[in-house]
C-alpha cells in the first residue's frame, strides 16, 4: 500500500520517564484478584510475574513485590511427574512458563524452591532428532522454544543436558536469505523470532554463523518516521518490537544503527501518564508485558535512571553477573 503505516506522536505526549507511576502501576496490578484482565490472563500468570518483577527490578522497586507469595506460587506450579512448570495451578506444564519461573527464582536467588533436576529433565525431554524443541507434550515446534530451552538451562548451568550442536543446526536451518529468522525452516523473518534465534546463538557461543550485516540492515529498516520500530515490513510500530530489534542489534554490537533520540521519544510516548505503565502504541491500554519492554528498551538506550539490562536474557545485568560468578565458583 502507498500509505506507510505509522503513528503520529501528539504534542501533549509524555516526554519524561514517569518512574514512580510505573512502580505504582505494577505494585497494584493483580492486587484485585477479581479484576477482569487479571482473570483473563491466568493462562500466562507465570510470565506475567516475570514481566512485572523484572520491570520492578530494573526500577530498583522489587521490594514492592510479594516475594514469599511468588516463591510459594511457583513451587505449587511444578509438575512432579514431568518436572515442567505451568503458568498457573491446574494448567499443563510448558516451556514458556518453565523459563519464566526459572528467571524469577534466579532474580530472587531462590532456585532451591524447585526441583532443578526435574526442570532439566523436562527441558531436555522436549528436544527432537533435528535439534528443534517442542513447547510441551502436544508437539508444537518453534524457535521460541529453542531459546527458552537454552536460556533456562544456561541459568541452571546445565547446557550439558541437551545437544547444543544440533540446537544450533536447527536454528541455522531457519535462517532466511535476508539474514533473518522465522519460527520454523522457511517461515518469513520476524523481529521477535530473530531475537530468539540470535539469543540462542549468543548463549551457545555460535554467533559466527550469522549474516550479521544483512541481518542488522533488516533490523534497522524496522524504524519508522515516528521513531518506533515494527516487527515486519509494512506493519505498524509497536513498543515490544523496540525490545526485540534493539536487543538483537545490541547482541550484534550494532545498536548505534538505529536513531536513538527518535526511538526514545516513541518509547516515552507509549507511557500512560494517568495509570502508569506502557502500552504497545501511544494512547492504547498499558500492560505489564509492554511496561517491561519499554523500561528494558530505555535501559539499552543508556537511560541511567534504570538498571542495566542484559540484552540476551532480558534480566538485570547484575543477576547474570552473580549467576556467572556462582558457576565459576563450582567449576
Ligand atoms: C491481549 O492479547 C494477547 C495476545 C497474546 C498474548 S501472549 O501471551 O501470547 N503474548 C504476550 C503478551 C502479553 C500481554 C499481556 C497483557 C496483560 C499481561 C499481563 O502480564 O500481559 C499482551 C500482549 C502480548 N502479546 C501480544 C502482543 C504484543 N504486542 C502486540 N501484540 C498483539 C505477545 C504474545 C507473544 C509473546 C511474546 C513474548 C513472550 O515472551 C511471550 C509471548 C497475550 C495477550
Ligand atoms: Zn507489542
Amino acid at each position: 500500500s502507498l500509505k506507510t503505516k505509522d503513528v503520529v506522536l501528539s504534542e501533549d505526549r509524555p516526554k519524561t520517564l514517569l518512574l514512580q507511576k510505573h512502580s505504582d502501576y505494577l505494585a497494584s496490578y493483580g492486587l484485585n484478584k477479581n479484576d477482569y484482565e487479571y482473570c483473563m490472563t491466568e493462562y500466562l500468570r507465570m510470565s506475567g510475574i516475570y514481566w512485572s518483577l523484572t520491570a520492578m527490578e530494573l526500577m530498583n522497586q522489587s521490594s514492592r513485590m510479594p516475594k514469599e507469595e511468588i516463591i510459594s506460587f511457583i513451587s505449587t506450579c511444578q509438575d512432579s511427574e514431568s518436572g515442567g512448570i505451568s503458568a498457573c495451578n491446574g494448567h499443563d506444564p510448558h516451556m514458556l512458563y518453565t523459563l519464566s519461573a526459572v528467571q524469577v527464582l534466579a532474580m530472587y536467588d531462590r532456585l532451591d524452591a524447585i526441583d532443578v533436576e526435574g526442570v532439566v529433565k523436562f527441558v531436555s525431554s522436549l528436544q527432537q532428532e533435528d535439534g528443534s524443541f517442542f513447547g510441551d507434550k502436544w508437539g508444537e515446534v518453534d524457535t521460541r522454544f529453542s531459546f527458552c530451552a537454552v536460556m533456562c538451562l544456561s541459568l541452571l548451568h546445565r547446557l550439558d543436558a541437551i545437544n547444543v550442536n544440533k540446537t544450533v543446526d536447527f536454528v541455522v536451518s531457519c535462517m532466511n536469505f535476508d539474514g533473518g529468522f522465522g519460527s520454523k525452516p522457511g517461515s518469513e523473518s520476524h523481529a521477535g523470532l530473530i531475537y530468539c534465534c540470535v539469543g540462542t546463538l549468543s548463549i551457545c557461543k555460535r554467533m559466527e554463523v550469522l549474516k550479521a550485516d544483512e541481518l542488522a540492515w533488516w533490523l534497522c529498516e524496522r524504524q519508522l518516521p515516528s521513531g518506533g520500530l515494527n516487527g515486519r515490513p509494512e506493519k505498524l510500530p509497536d513498543l515490544c518490537y523496540s525490545w526485540w530489534v534493539m536487543s538483537s542489534l545490541s547482541m550484534l554490537n550494532r545498536i548505534h544503527w538505529v536513531d536513538k533520540k527518535n526511538l526514545e521519544q516513541f518509547i516515552l510516548a507509549c507511557q500512560d501518564s494517568e495509570t502508569g505503565g506502557f502500552s504497545d502504541r501511544p494512547g492504547d491500554i498499558p500492560d505489564p508485558f509492554h511496561t517491561l519492554f519499554g523500561l528494558a528498551g530505555l535501559s539499552l538506550l543508556g537511560d541511567t535512571s534504570i538498571k542495566r539490562v542484559n540484552p540476551t536474557y532480558c534480566m538485570p545485568q547484575e543477576t547474570i553477573d552473580s549467576g556467572l560468578l556462582t558457576s565459576n565458583l563450582f567449576q
